[in-house]
C-alpha cells in the first residue's frame, strides 16, 4: 500500500495512465475508421486473412461453422420432427426459459384427435446435441408476427442447425435421418391406439385400451422372446426390405386351442409396436373391390388381423347364401345381384392381393391369422415363405402359470407351487381357465387352493383336502 505522502504522486500517475489508455483506444477507433475509409477491400481481406493465419498458428482460430435452416412451413415434416426430437432433449432443469404448449392433434388416418403437451425453446434459445463424436447446435428463431408474438400474422419460425464444416456429410447422411426416426419413434409411443372393425367396406375405429403386454402374457418364455425379437428385427429392417425389393411386412400365424392367449398376444404386439389393429371380418365383404378398398384405407404401422382363418371362408360362403336366399324372397336390387354370385375372395386370392397391394403402397404392416385348428388350414397359407412365423399358443405350462400368479396376486412363491407344477405337467388347462380360477378370490392362499383343486379334479386325482370344511371354497 502507498504511504500518505505518496498519495498525490499515485493519483497523478493514475490520471496519466487513464489519459494514455483513452488516447490509445481513440487512436484504435480512428485507425479502424481510416482503414475502412482508405484501404481497398482487397487489402482489408488480405489483412483479415493474415490475422486469421496468425490466430491459427497460435491455435486460437475457431473452426468454421455452417448452418442449415429448417423453416416451419406447411408440409415441412422435418421442422415438426426436429421440434419433437428437441422437446425430448430440453428440460426446465437445464434451460432457464422454455415454452410449454398443449394442443389438439388430429390423427389423419381417421380424423380422431387427442391432446399433446410439448416443450419448446423461446426465440433465441439454443441447445447442443452430440452425435457420433460431432457437436450439433440447435437455435430456435422467430421473426415477424404481431407484438403479441402471434406468428399467424405474417411471422415465421425456424430451427437453425449449425455444425463444424468437417461434419457436413454426417449432418445430412446420418444426423438428420437419426433425428427424424427418433421423432417418429416418440410419436409412435405417444399416439393413442385404435382398433378398427370393418362395417362392409368401411373401417370404424374405436380406442384400443387392451392392457396385455409381453410381461403379462403367459407363455413359454423362449417363444415369447423369439416373437419379441422378431418384431424388433422387423422394425429395424426398412432398408433391408427396400434393398431386396420386398414389401415391408411380416406375417404371423397364431394357432392353438381356444383360450390360450392368441388375442392377448395380438394386443400385446400392438401395444409393444404402438401399431393400430385392423380386425377384418371377411364375412362382411362382398367382393374384391370391398377388400381392396379396406386394404388401401389401412394406415402404415398397423396390424391386419383375420381371426379363425380356417372357418372364415366357409363363413363367408354361408353368409353369402343366407343373403342370397333372403334376396330371392324379396327380389332384386343391385346388391342382391352380387350376392348370388360365387364367392370372389379365396384365401390365396386374398394373400396375393395383400402382397401386391402392400408392396406398392403401404409399409410397416403386419398381418396375423389365427386358428384353433392348424390342420384344417388351406395349404396356401402354410406354404414356406407365406407366414413368416408360426406361433403355437399352447396349454398352460409352469412358466406361464408363474406369470399369471405374478399378474393376479403378485406371487413369486407359495407352498402350493410344487403341487401346482406337478399337476400342470399332467393336465391340459388353458391359461384362460387358470386365470379364471385365480380370479375367484383376492386372497392369494384361497386362489391357490381353488386352482389346485381344479387341477386335481381335472387330473382325476382324489382330493381329500377338498372335503375338509376349513379348506373348502
Ligand atoms: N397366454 C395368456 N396370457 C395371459 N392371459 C391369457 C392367456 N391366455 C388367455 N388368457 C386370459 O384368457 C382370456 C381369453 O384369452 P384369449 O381371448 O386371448 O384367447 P384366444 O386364444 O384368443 O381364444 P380364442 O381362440 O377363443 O379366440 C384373456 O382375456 C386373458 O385374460
Amino acid at each position: 500500500m502507498a504511504a500518505p505522502s505518496e498519495g498525490p504522486k499515485v493519483l497523478k500517475a493514475y490520471k496519466e495512465a487513464l489519459a494514455t489508455a483513452a488516447s490509445v483506444s481513440a487512436y484504435a477507433m480512428l485507425a479502424r475508421g481510416m482503414a475502412r475509409e482508405f484501404l481497398p477491400d482487397e487489402l482489408c481481406a488480405a489483412v483479415r486473412w493474415g490475422a486469421s493465419l496468425v490466430c491459427s498458428r497460435l491455435g486460437a482460430r475457431e473452426k468454421a461453422r455452417h448452418t442449415i435452416i429448417i423453416r416451419r412451413v406447411e408440409n415441412n415434416h422435418l421442422f415438426d420432427a426436429a421440434r419433437t426430437y428437441l422437446a425430448d432433449k430440453i428440460s426446465p432443469r437445464t434451460m432457464p426459459r422454455l415454452r410449454l404448449s398443449h394442443s389438439r392433434v388430429t390423427d389423419e388416418s381417421d380424423g380422431s384427435s387427442s391432446w399433446c403437451t410439448l416443450l419448446s425453446m423461446e426465440d433465441g434459445g439454443s441447445t447442443t446435441d452430440n452425435f457420433d463424436g460431432a457437436e450439433f447446435r440447435w437455435l430456435y428463431v422467430e421473426s415477424g408476427g404481431d407484438n403479441n408474438g402471434n406468428r399467424d400474422r405474417g411471422g415465421s419460425e425456424s430451427l437453425e442447425l449449425s455444425f463444424e464444416v468437417e461434419h457436413a456429410d454426417t449432418v445430412l447422411e446420418r444426423y438428420v435421418p437419426f433425428v427424424v426416426s427418433a421423432a417418429e419413434e416418440l410419436w409412435r409411443q405417444d399416439r393413442a391406439l385404435k382398433i378398427f372393425l370393418n362395417d362392409g367396406s368401411m373401417w370404424q375405429g374405436i380406442n384400443h385400451h387392451h392392457p396385455a403386454s409381453f410381461d403379462t402374457l403367459a407363455m413359454d418364455p423362449a417363444l415369447k422372446r423369439a416373437v419379441r425379437d422378431d418384431l424388433d428385427r422387423f422394425l429395424k429392417r426398412r432398408d433391408y426390405y427396400q434393398r431386396i425389393g420386398k414389401a415391408w411386412k411380416r406375417g404371423y400365424l397364431l394357432y392353438g386351442p381356444p383360450g390360450t392367449g392368441k388375442s392377448s398376444l395380438i394386443a400385446a404386439m400392438a401395444n409393444y409396436l404402438r401399431f393400430n389393429i385392423y380386425d377384418l371380418d371377411l364375412a362382411g365383404l362382398y367382393d374384391n373391390t370391398c377388400l381392396q378398398r379396406l386394404l388401401v384405407d389401412m394406415s402404415n404401422q398397423s396390424i391386419l388381423v383375420i381371426e379363425d382363418i380356417d372357418c372364415s371362408f366357409d363363413t363367408m360362403s354361408r353368409e353369402r347364401s343366407k343373403v342370397s336366399e333372403s334376396a330371392d324372397a324379396e327380389e332384386d336390387d343391385d346388391r342382391d345381384h352380387r350376392t348370388r354370385e360365387e364367392p370372389k375372395i379365396t384365401l390365396s386370392g386374398l394373400l396375393n392381393f395383400i402382397d401386391g397391394l402392400w408392396s406398392t403402397s403401404g409399409e410397416e404392416r403386419i398381418i396375423i391369422f389365427t386358428t384353433n385348428y392348424k390342420d384344417l388350414l388351406d395349404p396356401a397359407l402354410l406354404r414356406p415363405g407365406r407366414m413368416d412365423m408360426h406361433v403355437y399358443m399352447g396349454y398352460c405350462c409352469w412358466e406361464a402359470f408363474r406369470t399369471l400368479a405374478q399378474n393376479y396376486h403378485l406371487l413369486e412363491d407359495h407352498p402350493l407351487f410344487p403341487e401346482i407344477q406337478e399337476l400342470l405337467a399332467a393336465v391340459e388347462v388353458t391359461p384362460a381357465e387358470v386365470s379364471e380360477m385365480l380370479l375367484r378370490s383376492e386372497d392369494p392362499d384361497v386362489a391357490m387352493r381353488v386352482l389346485t383343486e381344479f387341477l386335481q379334479e381335472r387330473s382325476g386325482a382324489t382330493k381329500e383336502s377338498k372335503h375338509k370344511p376349513d379348506e373348502a371354497q
